[in-house]
């Protein structure tokens, strides 16, 4: 087995969509980036790629890239794991956390797990994710932006 880390932040911004894990969140605020800024897609992208050992999401996909302005990050999520498949793993699970003090996520905590689970073509029980605030602390508490963060763990891919 092998495991992996994944980190992703964006800052708040204006006239965006809010997309975390490829569910469209109806806020009043977006989240800056190149792509869509799914924050929860990348960091989940960048766990796979680690836990495989071929680097991060911005060595396969770089922001100076014009092909991945306004990205779907399922897009490339999708892409990322179809190099760990072929590297010979395969996701055993996926454990995920967004940091946000608003908006409220639960209702849509089980969309996301399906949402990611389907670009992996896994199952939305392999992709566990969270929810936390930070209690008012911080550039999340401050409703400056999103974190998210994701561990998961391979397996060698016996097929
Ligand atoms: N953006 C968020 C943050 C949290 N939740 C849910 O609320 C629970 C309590 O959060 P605390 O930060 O106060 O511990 C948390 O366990 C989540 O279920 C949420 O839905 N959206
Ligand atoms: C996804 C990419 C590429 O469009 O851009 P962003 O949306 O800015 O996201 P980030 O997590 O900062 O880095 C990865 C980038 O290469």
């Amino acid at each position: 087995m092998r495991i992996g880390l994944g980190t992703d932040i964006h800052a708040f911004a204006d006239d965006r969509p809010l997309i975390l894990g490829g569910v469209t969140i109806p806020y009043d605020r977006g989240l800056a980036g190149h792509s869509d800024a799914d924050v929860l897609a990348h960091a989940l992208t960048d766990a796979l790629l680690g836990a495989a050992g071929l680097g991060d999401i911005g060595r396969h996909f770089p922001d100076t890239d014009p092909a991945y302005k306004g990205a779907d990050s399922l897009v490339l999520l999708k892409e990322a794991y179809r190099l760990v498949r072929q590297a010979g793993y395969r996701l055993g699970n996926a454990d995920c956390v967004i940091m946000a003090q608003a908006p409220k996520l639960a209702p849509y905590i089980d969309q996301m797990s399906r949402q990611l689970a389907g670009a992996l073509d896994e199952r939305p029980g392999q992709v566990h994710i969270k929810a936390t605030t930070t209690e008012k602390l911080g550039f999340v508490g401050r409703q400056e932006g999103i974190a998210a963060q994701a561990v998961v763990l391979l397996t060698v891919d016996s097929e």
